[in-house]
């Protein structure tokens, strides 16, 4: 595996899959990474010749007080991972090869970014799109994976695709969990141990309220329930909602919808999602 952390060399280990005619898939993350990234490179190894997955952890997409300074960064063990999975190439852009002096472009996809994380995390979207947008431009490449984990982001890449015209394929890959259902995220690492052991209320909750709703009980008792065993378990909640799984807006009837949550336990902010189907 190449580790390349310069623009010039990135275009020129491009250029070379290119000229091979080969495909290119690519994996962008924050690096710590664990079985759902590694989920995602598996879906990418699958889906072309050649993989690249860019660790580079973006201080635009953290708002002001966030976690950006103790993010967990583990770039050894990252790049053994990627190599043992049979990656081809890792970006690992510096901050200033990323945002050189004088970067003053920004992108917001307006809508979908706007609830639920856009509305907990200002100027949250705008850095992910942002950010997104440049790698791709970086990369080039043919098919982009990301994880249904964060969902709301997929739905703004999805849009932003579509509106900038970038000829991608983006494909979601579903939610990796622990054995007890808790979604994995590089942000478990900073829960104590009785915390994680509190924190598997939230897919739980997230679960008894998707049931309920496709059996037909009403939407919003069933959120309240939710919020209310979130809290029970300890949670700070941010939201629980029940919204449109395109627009993330009002449910329509007879469209998919989605159930997703944010909420903070002993500080750490943790997010999940799962789908609901139609009332049976
Ligand atoms: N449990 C998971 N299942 C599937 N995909 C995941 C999972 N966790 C993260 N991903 C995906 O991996 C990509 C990189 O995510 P990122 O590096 O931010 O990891 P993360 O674990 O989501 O970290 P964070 O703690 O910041 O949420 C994103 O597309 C994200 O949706
Ligand atoms: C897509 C992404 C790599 C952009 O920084 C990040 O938001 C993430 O890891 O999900
Ligand atoms: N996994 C999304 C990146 C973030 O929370 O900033």
């Amino acid at each position: 595996m190449q580790t390349i952390r310069q623009l010039p060399d990135l275009r020129d280990a491009v250029s070379g899959f290119r000229a091979a005619g080969e495909r290119v898939a690519f994996v962008p993350t924050m690096g710590a990474l664990h079985a759902g990234h590694m989920a995602l490179v598996a879906e990418a190894k699958l889906a072309a010749p050649r993989v690249i997955v860019s660790i580079f952890v973006n201080p635009k997409q953290f708002a002001p007080g966030e976690d950006l300074a103790r993010y967990p960064r583990k770039e050894q063990a990252d790049s053994r991972m990627l190599a043992a999975a049979g990656v081809d190439l890792l970006w690992m852009p510096p901050v200033e090869v990323m945002y050189p002096e004088g970067h003053a472009t920004n992108i917001a996809v307006t809508g979908v970014s706007e609830p639920l994380d856009g509305a907990a995390r200002p100027g949250h979207f705008d850095g992910v799109a942002t950010v997104v947008a440049k790698l791709f431009n970086q990369v080039k490449p043919d098919i982009a994976l990301f994880g249904e984990k964060d969902f709301q982001q997929l739905a703004v890449i999805r849009r932003m695709v579509a509106d900038l015209d970038f000829d991608i394929d983006v494909r979601g890959v579903p939610t990796q969990r622990d054995d007890d259902g808790l979604a994995l995220s590089s942000r478990n690492v900073y829960l104590a141990p009785e915390d994680r052991a509190s924190a598997v209320a939230l897919p739980r909750a997230l679960g008894v309220a998707a049931r309920a709703i496709e059996k037909g009980d009403d939407a919003q008792a069933a959120l309240a329930t939710a919020r209310a065993s979130l809290e029970a378990a300890g949670f700070d909640v941010d939201y629980v909602e029940l919204v449109d799984a395109a627009s993330l807006g009002t449910p329509v009837a007879g469209q998919p919808r989605r159930l997703l949550a944010a909420a903070r336990i002993a500080g750490t902010r943790l997010i999940d999602n799962v789908s609901v189907a139609e009332p049976e």
